[in-house]
C-alpha cells in the first residue's frame, strides 16, 4: 500500500493542517491529529513537516498524522521546518528604509543557513534615485535586492520564479507590506477542510499563527507576523560571520591572530571603511558584555574586563594560549607587517 504522504501547512493547538502531495478521492487537504505514539516519543510535529497520513477519513476529510519524515532544517521563531529561504521585506518609506533595523534582519537570517532574498516595498513613495542607492548600498553590503511596488503593480512579479518550487518565509519590520505581498502572490483559495470545526477558528488570528500558502507557480509562502524584533546573534563569534562584508575578506586574506575579533587586534585584515565596520564594533561589545555576564556563554571567554589609568572599566580580547598566539617564523614571513610585529612584541 502506498503512503499517503502531505505538508503540513499550519498548526493550530492539536490540529494539523495537512496538503496531501497528492489529492485523492477529491480530497487535497486533511484535518489531522497526531498520532499517541508520535505524542510519546515527544515528536513535535511543525509547519513545513512532510508527514505520513493514517487513517483517511475522506468524507470528513480527517486524519492521523502517523510519522514525520525527516526535516531538512527548521527555524525557532517562528517554528517552520524544510525551509528553502527567507525572504526579507523593508520599505524605502514609511517606514522608512533605516541601516540598523535592515542589519539586524539580515544577521538574523544569515545565521538560519538558508538563502536569502532582498526586497525593497513601497518603491512609488521616493524618487528613482533613492531606489538606486538602496540598490548600490545593498550591493556593497554583499546582497542583490528586489525593488517593487504593490500599489503601483510595478515588479512584484518579477519575484515569482525567485520563489517556485521552494517554501519561503516572509519576515521584515512591521508596516513594510508583508501580508499585501502574501495576498498578491497567492492565489484566492477556497479552504476545503470540512467541518473545520471552531477548534480551527478560534486563535487564527493570534499573532504568532504561522501558515504556509500556497503559490500559483508552485511552492509555499508564509508570514511571520510579530516577529519583527529580531535578536543580534547569542554568541559573539558568530557575529563575523553573518557579514559578507567580513568573509569576503577573510576569503582573500587573513588576520594575523586565528582568533581575530576585527576589532583592535594588530595585523586584522577585516578592519576598516567599510560602511557597517562601526555597525559591526558596535554589535561585538554588545555581544561581548552579555556574554561575559552570561557563564554559559563565555565559557571560552573571549573578553576580559580591566580597569584602566582613569579607572575606567573597559573590556580587552583575552588571548587563547593554543589559538590566539603568534604565527609560525614561516608563516610571518608570509604576512606580517613589521608595525603588527612590533606590537606584539611589546603588549603580548
Ligand atoms: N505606498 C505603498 N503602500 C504599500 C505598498 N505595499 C503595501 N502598502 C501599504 O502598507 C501598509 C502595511 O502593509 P501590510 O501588508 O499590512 O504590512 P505588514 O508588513 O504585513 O505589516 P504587519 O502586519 O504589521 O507586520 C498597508 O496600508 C498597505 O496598503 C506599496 O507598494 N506602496
Ligand atoms: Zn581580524
Amino acid at each position: 500500500m502506498s503512503h499517503l504522504v502531505g505538508l503540513v501547512r499550519a498548526v493550530q493547538a492539536n490540529y494539523y493542517r495537512v496538503r496531501l502531495r497528492e489529492p485523492s478521492n477529491g480530497v487535497e487537504e486533511l484535518l489531522c491529529v497526531r498520532r499517541a505514539r508520535l505524542k510519546k516519543m515527544g515528536q513535535q510535529v511543525c509547519v513545513g513537516d512532510w508527514v505520513v497520513v493514517s487513517h483517511p477519513d475522506w468524507p470528513g476529510q480527517r486524519g492521523a498524522i502517523a510519522e514525520i519524515l525527516p526535516r531538512r532544517n527548521q527555524l525557532s521563531r517562528p517554528a517552520i521546518a524544510n525551509v528553502d529561504q527567507i525572504l526579507l521585506l523593508f520599505a524605502l518609506a514609511d517606514p522608512p528604509a533605516d541601516v540598523h533595523p535592515i542589519t539586524r534582519f539580515l544577521l538574523t537570517a544569515e545565521g538560519l543557513n538558508v538563502e536569502i532574498q532582498v526586497v525593497f516595498t513601497k518603491a512609488d513613495l521616493v524618487s528613482p534615485q533613492e531606489q538606486q542607492q538602496w540598490r548600490d548600498r545593498l550591493q556593497q553590503w554583499g546582497y542583490r535586492c528586489h525593488v517593487l511596488s504593490l500599489t503601483q503593480g510595478i515588479a512584484w512579479q518579477a519575484l515569482r520564479p525567485h520563489l517556485a518550487n521552494k517554501i519561503t518565509v516572509v519576515c521584515g519590520p512591521s508596516g513594510v507590506g508583508k501580508s499585501s505581498l502574501i495576498r498578491h502572490l497567492t492565489p484566492r483559495e477556497d479552504i476545503r477542510v470540512g467541518a473545520v470545526s471552531d477548534h480551527w477558528h478560534r486563535g487564527r488570528h493570534t499573532t504568532r499563527h504561522v501558515e504556509l500558502f500556497p503559490l500559483a507557480e508552485g511552492g509555499w509562502i508564509a508570514d511571520t507576523p510579530g516577529f519583527n524584533q529580531p535578536e543580534l546573534p547569542p554568541d559573539p563569534r558568530q557575529l563575523a560571520a553573518a557579514f559578507p562584508e567580513i568573509r569576503q575578506r577573510l576569503s582573500q586574506d587573513q588576520c594575523l591572530f586565528d582568533n581575530c575579533r576585527h576589532d583592535q587586534e594588530p595585523g586584522c585584515c577585516v578592519r576598516g571603511n567599510w560602511e557597517r565596520y562601526p555597525l559591526y564594533i558596535e554589535y561585538l561589545h554588545q555581544l561581548e558584555t552579555i556574554a561575559s555576564a552570561e557563564p554559559s556563554l563565555a565559557k571560552v571567554p573571549l573578553v576580559k574586563a580591566k580597569s584602566d589609568r582613569q579607572g575606567q572599566q573597559r573590556l580587552e580580547p583575552l588571548l587563547d594560549a593554543k589559538k590566539y598566539r603568534r604565527r609560525s617564523r614561516r608563516q610571518q614571513h608570509q604576512h606580517v607587517n613589521p608595525m603588527a610585529e612590533e606590537v606584539l612584541d611589546s603588549e603580548w
